[in-house]
């Protein structure tokens, strides 16, 4: 079979090789690391992944791509697997506010956070929001991330904009190299209007909007912010079982701020992750486990809203609940794409290992999604996405923190971003 590209002489190539599955406890520990690596890709799919050279009956020819991987560090394509991608205008508003120890759910119930966000979003145009979004996907490309799941969630009962944004994620998916997962998410505040009645709300949202939603195929996921003074347990419960009705998987904002009990609820009713989980209980994070819902956690939020509370990332891992990173990308409790960043607070804040984390947002990430079979590991078979950083090995990436250091990303064993000099 003949190599279209290939990347030989790697110091350091992670394959995250293993079962297509969330790893937990000790299948954390082994990353696939090859000294001296080397990965042989035919057009989008990986063809070979070894030590030395390649097998004789690799063939390769002039039209084939030849990297040299001296003195860098080959990984899966890196899974941003919940972010609020899609959205108009920006919240620096909130800055002088937050450091006056304003906290964000006050800031929501007066009008603002979301609810600023939503008023933005429905007066920018689809180009406007294509636009910004395509920024900041082009800056998560160049952080190395070949998957971005995108949140809808900025529209809330103004439906036509809950739309608008999908349909923005469905063209970037369509035409950027990055892949995007949608995730429906109207669920995201108490509109002003239903504020005095959210069950119309959450009655619209399931008998409305949902089935539209799926007939219309624009997203995979449902996700519901649960949250004192947005939706409760019950309705959160209520509006996911509607949604796994018509076929979409399930996600939720559990136990972010408050301690409701949504790790509980994400456990019951079977979500594929519960995210941010920063008031989750013990009994929450046990049954988690006991159910196999992964734990996406964002760092980044908590380091943002400044609350001084993280989740119990190192819990969670000892009693056996896979682990997801991810940005949480957003104009409010969490603006920013650096997914770089947030590997290192999730050694530096949550002592998480560079095994832990890089698993975190590669194969971990990817089953959020539901990826695990397609992406998320360097092995014969699967899609060619992966990082070329310009680093000696994974420890560096994350120790010299808060700087990019990528050196190409491939996509569907394209070279879809190279750093420049
Ligand atoms: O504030 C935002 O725009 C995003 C967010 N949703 C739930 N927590 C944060
Ligand atoms: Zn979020």
């Amino acid at each position: 079979m003949k190599a279209t590209l290939i990347i030989k002489n790697i110091d350091n190539l992670i394959t995250l090789k293993g079962e297509n599955k969330a790893r937990v406890k000790e299948e954390l520990k082994d990353i696939g690391l090859i000294k001296n690596g080397i990965i042989a890709l035919n057009k989008d799919k990986i063809l070979y992944v070894g030590e030395g050279e390649l097998p004789s009956d690799i063939t390769l020819d002039e039209s084939t791509i030849i990297l040299d991987g001296t003195g860098k560090t080959v990984t899966p394509g890196l899974v941003d697997s919940h972010t609020h991608l899609v959205h108009g205008g920006s919240r620096e508003n909130e800055l002088a506010m937050k450091l006056k120890g304003i906290p964000y759910l006050d800031i929501l119930a007066a009008g603002g956070g979301i609810h600023s966000t939503v008023k933005a979003t429905k007066n920018a145009s689809f180009e406007e929001l294509y636009n910004q979004a395509k920024k900041s996907l082009n800056t998560m490309l160049s952080f190395g991330v070949t998957t971005v799941e995108a949140k809808s969630g900025y529209g809330i009962d103004d439906f036509e904009t809950e739309i608008k944004q999908l349909e923005v994620a469905k063209h970037l998916n369509e035409d950027h190299p990055v892949d995007i997962i949608s995730t429906f998410m109207g669920a995201h505040a108490i509109p002003n209007a239903y504020k005095d009645n959210s069950d119309e709300f959450v009655d619209i949202i399931i008998n409305d909007m949902i089935p539209k939603v799926a007939q219309k195929k624009l997203a995979k996921f449902c996700d519901v912010f649960c949250e004192e003074g947005v939706f409760t347990i019950e309705q959160s419960k209520k509006i996911l079982l509607a949604a796994r009705e018509y076929g979409m998987g399930l996600k939720l904002h559990a136990d972010e701020i408050k301690p409701l009990g949504g790790a509980e609820l994400a456990a019951e009713i079977g979500c594929i992750s519960a995210d941010h989980l920063i008031a989750a209980s013990d009994n929450g994070i046990k049954e988690m486990a006991k159910n196999g819902v992964i734990a996406n956690l964002l760092p980044g939020t908590s380091f943002n809203l400044q609350t001084g509370n993280f989740a119990k990332a190192r819990k969670m891992i000892e009693e056996g609940v896979p682990v997801s990173l991810s940005t949480d990308y957003n104009p409010g409790s969490c603006p920013t794409e650096n997914i770089q960043l947030i590997m290192s607070f999730g050694a530096l804040i949550m002592k998480l290992t560079p095994e832990e984390i890089i698993t975190s947002v590669t194969i971990n990430g990817a089953a959020s999604l539901g990826l695990e079979e397609k992406i998320g590991s360097l092995e014969s078979g699967k899609q060619g996405d992966l990082v070329i950083f310009d680093s000696p090995n994974l420890e560096y990436i994350l120790y010299h923190f808060g700087i990019n250091h990528v050196d190409k990303v491939v996509k569907k064993g394209e070279i879809v971003y190279t750093k420049e000099k």
